[in-house]
């Protein structure tokens, strides 16, 4: 069995990342309640349990000391944010201080002959499952929770002289427990991937256009909100461009709708490869595309706007037999002070207006011009 688990595509790691954290995030305020509540009954039910009178009562709460501490460190984190550590920090203090609680235990009844093994035995096999669930990101957490524990162990145990044929019996319930945790933990994490991965392509789906592969119009709203903020914020620029194919019905009568799409697709693969990573290209309408561009003026914008409009005038698109010479006229807006994502469009739309009206295959920019005559095609 592949204990890493199934591998999870590049482009969503981050996404992946941060659920990882989410359900790390959950465990361990999980763990560190049930910790807190177990640690202080195992405390004070030793008469219950008939285990061994108080002489080592008081250094058995040392022991249980760690664990107190860092479940009470992990619920002030989560509940006050005190610390900024990952929660994966904390899961494997709350581990490594269970095992160093239930091991040094086991010497201190091996090593003072007390009564009670019996109860140490099950406290072995009780910790070893709860710790290898604690183990969210399988087999490296694991080994570290485990190995470097039992590594000590064994090292404290021989100078102690303690025989390990009188250890290893102990040892073979608890394993079996940390393997069934192991493997529970195992099998929830590939049922929380695949639920994962689920969501995601439905994301995907649901913010993307089906034929060109590029964003829709509802999935680029969220990224103009937030850009639009930061520029009001941080008074940084942004600009907007609002494309529109040329004479594309023509395309669709003449060479019929398929070589209509495989222009809209070639048109996606072009203005794309002609922009920077950060910008964002959507498709906005049928064959109306707009793209912004973050930290952008208005020269930066026209600049890429030309760069967009070369991308498809320069060379023709292979549609079956047929070589489809397809440009596309570009409005260009920048956002100024008082606007809001509409008002920005607008300028980019009458600036598109103009480009059409002054003969198509050209940029405009908003603002730059002349008032709009109307338009006769
Ligand atoms: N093949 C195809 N055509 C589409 C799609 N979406 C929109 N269209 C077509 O795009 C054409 C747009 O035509 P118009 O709005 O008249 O504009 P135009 O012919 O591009 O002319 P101008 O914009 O004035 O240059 C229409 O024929 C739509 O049917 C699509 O997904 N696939």
């Amino acid at each position: 069995m592949k204990l890493s688990g199934p591998a999870i595509p590049e482009k969503w790691q981050p996404a992946y990342e941060a659920h990882l954290q989410a359900l790390e995030s959950k465990v361990a305020v999980v763990a560190a309640w049930l910790l807190l509540i177990t640690v202080f009954i195992y405390q004070f039910s030793h008469p219950l349990r008939n285990v061994h009178s108080s002489e080592l009562l008081g250094i058995e709460f040392l022991l249980r000391l760690p664990v107190i501490l860092t479940s009470s460190m992990t619920l002030v984190g989560h509940y006050l944010g005190g610390f900024r550590w990952p929660s994966r920090y904390f899961l494997r203090l709350m581990g490594l201080s269970v095992m160093a609680m239930i091991l040094s235990m086991l010497l201190l009844y091996l090593k003072t002959g007390t009564s009670g093994l019996y109860q140490i035995s099950n406290g072995l096999v009780i910790s070893f499952f709860g710790v290898s669930v604690l183990a969210v990101r399988g087999i490296k957490e694991w080994a570290l929770l485990f190995l470097l524990p039992l590594g000590l162990f064994a090292g404290a145990a021989a100078s102690l002289g303690i025989a390990f044929t009188d250890i290893l019996p102990l040892f073979f319930d608890p394993l079996m427990m940390m393997l069934i945790g192991i493997i529970v933990m195992e099998a929830l994490r590939r049922v929380l991937t695949s639920e994962f991965e689920a969501r995601q392509t439905l994301g995907e789906m649901a913010a993307t256009d089906q034929l060109t592969g590029l964003l829709n119009r509802r999935a680029i709203w969220p990224l103009l909100n937030h850009e639009l903020q930061h520029a009001q914020r941080a008074g940084t620029p942004f600009s907007l461009i609002l494309g529109d194919l040329d004479l594309f019905k023509k395309v669709n009568d003449v060479f019929g709708h398929d070589a209509g799409d495989l222009v809209l697709q070639e048109t996606a693969r072009r203005l794309e490869g002609a922009l920077r990573r950060q910008d964002a290209l959507c498709r906005w309408g049928g064959e109306e595309l707009l793209i912004l561009l973050p930290d952008t003026d208005s020269a930066g914008a026209q600049e890429a706007a030309e760069k967009l409009r070369a991308s498809m005038a320069d060379s023709t698109i292979a549609a079956g037999d047929n070589r489809i010479h397809q440009t596309i006229s570009l409005g260009v807006a920048s956002f100024q002070n008082g606007d809001d994502i509409d008002a920005v469009v607008s300028r980019a739309d009458e600036a598109l207006y103009r480009a059409k009206h002054k003969g198509r295959n050209r940029v405009e920019i908003a603002g730059s011009a002349d008032a709009m005559p109307a338009v006769s095609d």
